[in-house]
């Protein structure tokens, strides 16, 4: 038997883990230093050494992705497949135990289910079977309360009312929910979890056949374990089951979904005589990258405390950009991709990393503009997100009323009490007389054809849409779909909606009225104006709408990855670009007032860092439109938490506005230093610009490279330039 291809690729302190006697381990270490990898060799270890049966072998990862990684990297290393070993997430093994115990679990053979939009319309469903307010109980609202009961493990009949009648209404919908998933053969997300948990309490006879097979339970990422995951894998372990947990408390990120980075704490008073392992050698990222991360997360207080070093090269300084706003921002990005493929990098060793959703558009406007193919992981194009085809969806019927898809998804959405059976009667009467929806419920209206609640409902949705198409006519594009926004009501509708969600949406809605803004119809339609040139609204709904058509690259295309640093977990890249480092946006503004949501954004930013091998680039635009205003920037604290000898920073070339180019200690820099006006645009002083000639310096803003002046030229009038892109000469 040849162990060499499990123990050699690893360090003493990997090997210990590996090879540990059988009982209980937490490997506790940083980011890079071969938690996954060791966690994959104790499996080959396992079966090879130890001779354990795949069967007797449970491993749970934080993503389907990484499940298959894991399963292909256990099979190269034993040789043959690992056939009856399951690997999967938590909620993939949850719901392969239901699936395998329905009737246990009390569920239809056939149960399916449900994601969240569908949730949230049952939830709806029972607030009108309960004669319920949405206004006063906000369907979102309620939608979190039951899914984070059950993240607790926490049944209706569990939960502590104290006797308050709000408290108690909301206990109702959850019973009056959990009846009709039941009824209807659905279970959702959270659901499945503490559905599991619950077959193995009620059965013990199935709980003693899981916990029999499986002597072996391996977690990765287990910072991130909730308290009903927790629960599972203890009740699974019982007396006999070994658990291999591997984390770093350093990267719990998802403790505003209910992670619990006690759970490490915990782990080793719930699994008696668990050996304690830590590995600090890191393999992954240059000495520089690692200097700079560990100075980050060492802001940061009651840490576990580790230390991390490596014996690779110090590699290139950080590069640090400061752009201008986020299209300058997005424009350096991509010319530096550019500069890197061009040397033979391949693409899909590069990846963009940033903290909201929303800041996505701005790069894959600029990557599609110039034919760049990308990837954007775990979450979907801008222009194929719910919330943007909400707001086109009331974009396009004021274009075109007959629209009945566009209908069908705004009707009722927010939700203003326009029912099932309301529309039933339409969609009727629609297809009997061969009319639009829209058509159909106008006449309905007209006709006063159902009770007076339906009629006042579809009524009240025909002005909303007649009004607001009548008041946008003479906008500008991106005031009409401001307006439309408005007068949609989606923003209040997603405010109700707790949390980074709902705030993510309304993130997402602003940046609708952003690429409104700046969309430039197509050169054809320009020049096509004797036959009548589309209006703008309705170019750049076709513009969105092949946008949301064109689909992902195909996974083996060679591709720039594109994910929030959320979905970056656990991942490396040899080249990774990390964007938008402003107060506000990163920390996000909602974590500033909270110490301990602004250690959580800290560890974030650690996570994002750590991904990089080679080259770690960090930018922040001194402009960017943020909440549908135009915002100053300040540089995110995180910049300067970094060392500055280990950044430097890029400047543009002020000569033509090449991007990577010039490149200056970061000592000198906007980050640290206000840089004086360059003296030879002093005010008043006269200029000479290659395209508008001579003019009179009159006005003067920001500093750094980005600062901006207006000029007053002789010919062209007065014009506001970036400096260090202008090329102006003193005459
Ligand atoms: N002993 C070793 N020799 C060489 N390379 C190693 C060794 N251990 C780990 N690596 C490599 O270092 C990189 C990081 O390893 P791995 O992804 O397992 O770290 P991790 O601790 O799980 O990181 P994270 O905290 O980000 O999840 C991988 O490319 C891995 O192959
Ligand atoms: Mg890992």
């Amino acid at each position: 038997m040849d162990i060499s291809p499990i123990l050699d690729p690893l360090n003493d302190a990997q090997r210990e883990a590996v090879t540990a006697p059988a009982g209980h381990v937490l490997v506790l270490a940083g980011a890079g230093s071969g938690k996954t990898r060791v966690l994959v060799h104790r499996i080959a270890w396992l079966i090879q050494v130890e001779r354990v049966s795949p069967f007797g072998i449970l491993a749970v990862t934080f993503t389907n992705k990484a499940a298959r990684e894991m399963r292909g990297r256990i099979e190269e290393l034993l040789g043959v497949p690992a056939r009856g070993m399951w690997v999967g997430t938590f909620h993939g093994l949850a719901h392969r135990l239901l699936r395998a115990h329905w009737q246990e679990a009390g569920l239809p053979e056939t149960f399916q289910i449900i994601d969240s939009d569908d949730q949230l319309r049952l939830v709806k469903r029972v607030l009108r079977q309960l004669e319920l307010d949405e206004a006063r109980f906000p369907p979102k609202q309620l939608q979190w309360f039951i899914n984070g009961r059950k993240d607790e493990g926490l049944r209706p009949q569990h939960v502590e009312h104290y006797d308050d009648p709000f408290i108690k209404t909301q206990i109702r919908v959850y019973v009056a929910y959990d009846e009709l998933c039941q009824r209807l053969g659905l279970v959702d997300f959270a659901e499945i979890l503490l559905r599991a948990h619950e077959l193995w309490l009620k059965y013990p006879r199935v709980l003693a056949h899981y916990q029999q097979r499986f002597g072996h339970i391996l977690v990765d990422e287990f910072q991130d374990t909730n308290s009903i995951q927790y629960a599972w894998l203890r009740l699974l372990a019982g007396q006999t089951g070994r658990v291999f947990a591997v984390g770093d408390d350093d990267q719990s990120i998802y403790g505003w979904r209910g992670a619990r980075i006690e759970n490490i704490q915990r782990f080793s008073e719930d699994f008696p005589g668990t050996q304690l392992v830590r590995l600090e050698q890191n393999y992954r990222s240059t000495g520089t990258i690692l200097a700079a991360a560990n100075a980050l997360i060492a802001h940061n207080a009651g840490r576990m405390g580790k230390n991390l070093w490596t014996e690779g090269e110090d590699g290139e300084p950080i590069e640090l950009y400061n752009a201008y706003n986020e299209y300058e921002e997005a424009q350096y990005v991509i010319e530096r991709i550019e500069q890197f493929t061009e040397t033979g990098q391949t693409r899909s060793e590069i990846a963009i990393l940033y903290r909201s959703n929303a800041q996505s558009r701005v790069f894959e406007e600029q990557l599609m503009q110039r034919a760049i193919p990308y990837r954007v992981y775990g979450g979907l194009r801008f222009f194929e997100r719910a919330e943007i085809k909400d707001a086109l969806g009331y974009l396009r019927l004021a274009s075109n009323r007959a629209d009945d898809a566009s209908f069908e998804r705004i009707v009722n959405q927010p939700p203003r009490g326009i029912g099932e059976r309301t529309l039933g009667a339409v969609r009727e009467q629609a297809r009997a007389l061969d009319i639009s929806l829209w058509e159909s419920a106008r006449r309905i209206v007209a006709e006063q054809a159902l009770n007076a609640r339906a009629v006042n409902a579809l009524k009240g949705f025909i002005e909303l849409i007649e009004t607001a198409a009548e008041s946008i006519l003479e906008l500008d594009l991106h005031e009409q779909a401001e307006a439309m926004i408005q007068a949609s009501g989606l923003i209040e509708h997603f405010k109700k909606e707790k949390g980074e969600r709902g705030q993510a949406r309304i993130e997402n809605l602003e940046e609708l009225v952003n690429a409104a803004r700046v969309f430039q119809p197509p050169e054809e339609a320009e020049e096509d104006l004797t036959e009548g040139e589309p209006d703008p609204l309705t170019a750049f709904l076709a513009h969105a709408a092949l946008e949301a058509g064109e689909g992902q690259a195909d996974a083996w295309e060679d591709c720039v990855q594109l994910m929030t640093l959320h979905s970056a977990k656990g991942l490396e890249f040899p080249v990774v670009f990390m964007a938008g480092l402003e107060e506000g946006l990163f920390p996000h503004q909602m974590s500033i007032d909270e110490p301990g949501r602004l250690e959580e954004e800290r560890r974030l930013c650690y996570v994002g860092m750590t991904r990089a091998r080679q080259r770690l680039h960090v930018s922040y635009a001194e402009r960017r439109r943020l909440h549908g205003q135009d915002n100053y920037a300040i540089p995110s604290r995180f910049l300067r938490e970094l060392p500055q000898g280990l950044l430097q920073e890029v400047r543009p070339q002020p000569t033509y506005g090449g991007l990577g180019g010039a490149a200056a200690p970061a000592t000198a820099s906007g980050l640290y230093a206000d840089e004086a006006a360059d003296a030879e645009l002093a005010l008043g002083s006269r200029v000479q610009h290659p395209k508008f000639g001579e003019g009179v310096v009159l006005n003067y803003e920001g500093n750094g490279p980005h600062a901006r002046v207006q000029v007053n030229f002789q010919e062209a009038g007065p014009k506001w330039l970036v400096v260090a892109y202008a090329n102006l000469a003193p005459v």
